[in-house]
């Protein structure tokens, strides 16, 4: 396994890096960033964050719009962000923002041109912890996060293999996307027409049958013009309700989709992490 790092700055006393690597499940090169807080430097292990973005971003939005290395670094966690899909110009793409490069939905494809690049499933769940731990001054601690189509990501990974993560927290999820327009486009490209193979790609379905339990924070701003017709943090609700699911959803007057909404509440999110990743 090889990395190659393309930038380093300092921040906060700690260090945020990028990296490329050759991916064995996308079948492409991928990039990533880590922020490493200080305690790293020290010969200290220390937990990890995974952060899922959403639709166009790469590994670079939150790391440079969320204000998170301040807190990672007095809390002593890394950070990590994978860019949102597999890229190059070998790789399937479409017109649309919210289909192919930039929108990898964090499935593993089965439906053709998809299926030979797009396996964002297994790339975060298996590929990048293993090459994370390998590489870096980290523990296996890992509590995983995102905002909107990483939202839904961190949520089904989170619920899928409740054993490898403290904890999970979203901002403004696409809470069930087999019901809403982001989501179908998404899952029938990827997985094909049958919607019985969306299930398990569904947050708000996943939760309601759920009998081993992550805990979860989710946060939505009122004032997201995606809430009603994409989002759908009700749905999330209803199902945590009929599972028992610890689920703290949160609403907030005002607040838009943006990494405004972000940057007010990641204090709060990294605390949650830091209190469950201490356990
Ligand atoms: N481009 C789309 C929406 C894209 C969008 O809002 N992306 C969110 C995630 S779903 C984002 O984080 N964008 C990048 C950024 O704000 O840095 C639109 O304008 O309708």
């Amino acid at each position: 396994m090889t990395i190659e790092n393309i930038s380093v700055n300092k921040s906060f006393g700690g260090w945020h890096k990028q990296y490329t690597h050759q991916s064995e499940s996308l079948n492409c090169a991928m990039r990533f960033a880590i922020y490493l807080p200080p305690q790293a430097s020290n010969g200290q292990k220390v937990p990890v964050l995974y952060w899922l973005s959403g639709l166009t971003c790469t590994d670079e939005n939150f790391m440079q719009k969320a204000g998170v290395q301040a807190i990672a670094a007095e809390l002593g966690i890394a950070i990590v962000a994978p860019d949102t899909s597999p890229r190059g110009e070998d790789v399937a793409d479409d017109d649309g923002y919210d289909l192919g490069q930039g929108a990898g939905f964090y499935v593993n494809a089965t439906q053709a041109p998809w299926s030979r690049h797009y396996q964002m499933y297994d790339y975060v769940v298996n590929e990048l912890p293993r090459l994370i731990e390998s590489m870096f001054p980290v523990s296996d601690k890992r509590s995983i996060a995102g905002h909107s189509m990483g939202g839904h990501g961190a949520l089904v990974i989170a619920m899928r293999n409740a054993a490898s993560y403290q904890s999970v927290s979203a901002f403004s999820p696409i809470s069930n996307p087999v019901n809403c327009p982001w989501g179908k486009k998404a899952l029938t490209a990827y997985l094909g027409r049958d919607t019985n193979n969306w299930a398990e790609y569904d947050a708000s379905l996943l939760m309601r049958k759920a009998t081993e339990f992550v805990p979860a924070l989710v946060d939505q701003g009122e004032g997201d013009n995606f809430l009603v017709e994409q989002l759908k943090p009700e749905m999330l609700q209803a199902a945590a309700k009929a599972s028992g699911y610890p689920l703290t959803l949160n609403m907030h007057d005002g607040y838009d989709h943006s990494y405004y909404f972000i940057a007010s509440f990641i204090e709060q999110h990294m605390r949650f992490h830091a209190s469950h990743l201490r356990d």
